[in-house]
């Protein structure tokens, strides 16, 4: 297969109009934070449990087509030895992998920040593809300020993630692009709308730049909400201003936009994708890359036990079958009662 049918084919298995993504791909110090919040410690084998756990709840490729899994997932394996990538394959979902390397301060641009990672970025593509990952995915980090994100912010972090989907589309792996605006703050609707706005903008005209091309990469976004700060919007609310700042920047070419939930709730996720599909007809799919709304019941429903496992994977169908409804338009929050 060439390189541009190799992407081609990763987009067609990917974007299906009625499936999203699992992010599972939470770092070290992510994931010990998350274990922490049921009193679990982070150990490799706690780790690989769960996530094993995860990708073999049997039905989970009905409502998922890709799953962000970290460096470590990949060359672990199940009980019976599978490799865990395998597993998900299994289930039509396309393994795919965290190719960033964390995040620090941005110098001459105080509050902002900025990602590692870009130098032998090739390299380690070439080793992840013989583990099965067929698309990847960099998180740039813009934190609300009245100063923040600066010029030099938005410029920098743009042409990071433009460098990195460059990079991965040379080598046939499909680029999750992903700007994230923190929900940190007390900052209104209005502010997330025009700072998420100029973030896409900027990243858009440096992925141009560079020639990646849009037709075979994912973009993944946060809402525009209020700060956490805040009351949360009514999702009609949220969808409105959504759809409008991502008609303003965000090419039609792009095949599907999944949203973060960058610290929404599991419920209130959900309820946001379900009204941005019933809003209007969009240019893109509007689908999910959730980690936190998709495993938090998951996560409290295992607490470390393994005979927690069935109702650890019973907690992930739910969010994830009510999150593919969600993308039909056709969730009710009566159905989180059923
Ligand atoms: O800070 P880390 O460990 O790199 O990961 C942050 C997490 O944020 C995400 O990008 C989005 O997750 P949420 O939906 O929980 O916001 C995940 O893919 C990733 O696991």
């Amino acid at each position: 297969m060439s390189v541009n049918e190799e992407l081609q084919q990763t987009i067609a298995d990917m974007v299906d109009g009625r499936r999203g993504i699992l992010a599972a791909d939470e770092s070290s110090g992510t994931i010990a934070k998350r274990f922490d919040s049921i009193g679990v410690e982070s150990t490799e084998e706690n780790r690989r449990f769960y996530r094993a756990a995860l990708l073999s709840a049997e039905g989970l490729g009905e409502y998922v087509s890709g799953v962000i899994l970290f460096e470590e997932t990949l060359g672990q394996v199940d009980d019976a030895g599978t490799p865990l990538p395998e597993l998900a394959a299994a289930q039509k979902i396309v393994p795919g992998i965290k190719v960033d390397k964390g995040k620090g301060p941005l110098p001459g641009a105080s509050g902002d920040m900025i990602t590692y990672g870009l130098d032998g970025l090739a390299e380690r593509l070439a080793g992840y593809k013989e583990q099965g990952a067929r698309f990847a995915k960099w998180r740039e980090v813009y934190p609300i300020s009245p100063d923040n994100p600066t010029r030099l912010g938005l410029t920098a972090n743009a042409e990071m993630l433009a460098r990195y989907a460059a990079v991965c589309q040379s080598h046939g792996v499909v680029p999750i692009v992903e700007p994230e605006v923190l929900m940190d703050g007390d900052h209104s609707i209005e502010r997330s709308a025009e700072v998420n706005e100029q973030v896409w903008h900027e990243v858009f005209h440096a992925l141009h730049r560079h020639g990646v091309v849009l037709e075979q990469m994912l973009l993944k976004p946060s809402m525009v909400t209020p700060g956490k700060d805040r009351d949360p919007a009514p999702p009609e609310q949220v969808a409105e201003y959504t759809m409008r700042s991502l008609r303003r920047a965000v090419p039609a070419a792009v095949p599907s936009i999944n949203f973060l939930s960058g610290g929404q709730g599991p419920e209130e996720a959900t309820a946001n994708l379900n009204a941005l599909n019933q809003l209007w007809q969009a240019p893109w799919q509007l689908s999910f890359s959730y980690g936190r709304a998709l495993q938090e019941p998951a996560l409290k429903a295992w607490q470390g036990k393994s005979e927690n496992r069935p109702a650890l994977q019973q907690a992930l169908l739910k969010r994830a079958r009510l999150n593919h409804l969600a993308m039909l338009g056709d969730y009710k929050e009566s159905m989180e009662r059923e």
